[in-house]
């Protein structure tokens, strides 16, 4: 297991059950790692009280990041594991992966703003509670949190076993939140991968920010060291939003009518007036009429950089469908994750142009919401969180 350990995960790409990402490197994994197909989204509150929390938080944190770490390479969360200890004791492991290989796992910590609070440490600008926007519907229970785990896996058992077992190790420390899980990832995030499709039915990613693309991450991703804090110089923060789709309306709408919503083409994914998916959008070209071919309330012109002076974001989200409503309706919808350099800079400026404009929103509904801290990868021997703890 040495070699995997030296890698960075920056330039990982995806490959068979068998692939390991590496956990430590300049970055954590999960963030430009090619996107996976599951996701298991955990946010977590600290339960610890008194003078003792910050102890033990960086007591859990040292201890996650040995399971997080031994679990990304494929072994089970702890020595001993499912059935090698004390038969007499609980095991080590939960034992749902035994035998299953890592499937290019990647866990990446998140920390949130209420946690800042309770260490008494200033939070900073980026953590900052989101406003609220038109249209919110907003849900206390699925929103905010003092921590968060993302696990990405090919394989689903993979995802929720990490979660799982970094749950039961917080027993005493930190309690579930609210948690997410995750499919068919909605966003490419490598050159390298096929843009795969939404509940929707479009291909979504298309225009996204890519791991190949270093200069545009330095821009709009990774927080330089001049923006501080200095525990997240190199890091990033993570922006969620569970947002219901009302795949039942969707499927009633006219064919041409979704694609004038969204500004691009159902079956190739081209903008309106192009043929191929990658074409550039020409946000100023013509249509048959002679107005703009992508209309004016459409989500790719409201979302692009050209409306929002430049801003952009590096998309990374999941299909999910929560059963259904009781009403006759799928609870389906898309977990949308961002990272981004400066939540306020960029998230909400671009989700105030769609929720006042974006005629999407007939169709959709945010229900969840929370903004996490990202510190940089780890180097050998540090534990999550310690840029800020030990800082
Ligand atoms: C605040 C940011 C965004 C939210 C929330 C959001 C929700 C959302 N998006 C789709 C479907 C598509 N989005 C597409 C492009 C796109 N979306 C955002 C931002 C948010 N989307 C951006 C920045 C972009 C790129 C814009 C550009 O410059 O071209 C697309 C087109 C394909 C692509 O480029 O990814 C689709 C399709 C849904 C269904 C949704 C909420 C449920
Ligand atoms: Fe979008």
């Amino acid at each position: 297991a040495g070699g995997y350990l030296a890698a960075s995960s920056e330039s990982e790409a995806p490959g068979p059950a068998e692939a390991v990402v590496p956990f430590r490197g300049v970055r954590q994994a999960g963030i430009v790692t090619p996107a996976q197909d599951r996701l298991h989204f955990v946010a977590l509150d600290v339960t610890a009280t008194g003078p003792i929390v910050r102890a033990a938080v960086v007591a859990l944190l040292k201890r996650w990041t040995t399971a997080a770490e031994r679990m990304t390479a494929g072994a089970e969360a702890a020595p001993g594991g499912a059935v090698n200890r004390n038969p007499a004791a609980p095991p080590t492991d939960t034992g749902e992966a035994l035998g299953l290989p890592a499937a290019s796992l990647t866990l990446t910590f998140g920390i949130g703003g209420t946690l800042l609070d309770k260490l008494g440490i200033p939070r900073p600008p980026g953590l900052a509670d989101l406003p609220p926007f038109q249209r919110d519907q907003i849900d206390p229970a699925l929103s905010g949190g003092d921590l968060c785990i993302q696990a990405c896996a090919d394989d689903p058992q993979v995802a929720v076993h990490a979660v799982r077992n970094l749950v039961r190790m917080g027993f005493g420390t930190t309690a579930v939140r609210w948690s997410q899980l995750g499919f068919g990832r909605t966003s490419s995030t490598s050159t390298t991968q096929q843009t795969h499709r939404n509940l929707f039915g479009f291909k979504d990613g298309t225009n996204n920010l890519k791991a190949e693309d270093a200069a545009g991450l330095d821009e709009h991703v990774w927080v330089p060291a001049s923006e501080g804090p200095a525990w997240l110089a190199g890091g990033t923060y993570l922006v969620a939003r569970r947002i219901r789709m009302h795949v039942e309306t969707w499927d009633r709408t006219s064919l041409t009518e979704q694609e004038s919503l969204t500004g691009r083409l159902k079956g190739s994914g081209a903008p309106i007036g192009a043929t191929d998916e990658f074409t550039p959008v020409d946000l100023a070209a013509p249509g048959p009429d002679g107005t703009p071919a992508i209309a004016e309330d459409a989500h790719i012109r409201l979302a692009s950089a050209s409306n929002l002076g430049g801003v952009k974001i590096l998309r990374r989200g999941y299909n999910f469908v929560d059963g259904s409503d009781g009403a006759g309706h799928l609870n389906a919808g898309l977990f949308f994750v961002a990272f981004m350099r400066d939540p306020q800079r960029q998230f909400v400026p671009m989700q105030s142009a769609l929720a006042r404009r974006d005629r999407l929103m007939e169709y959709i509904e945010h229900t969840g919401s929370a903004v996490f801290a990202c510190p940089p990868g780890l180097a050998d021997g540090a534990y999550w969180g310690q840029s800020l703890l030990e800082g």
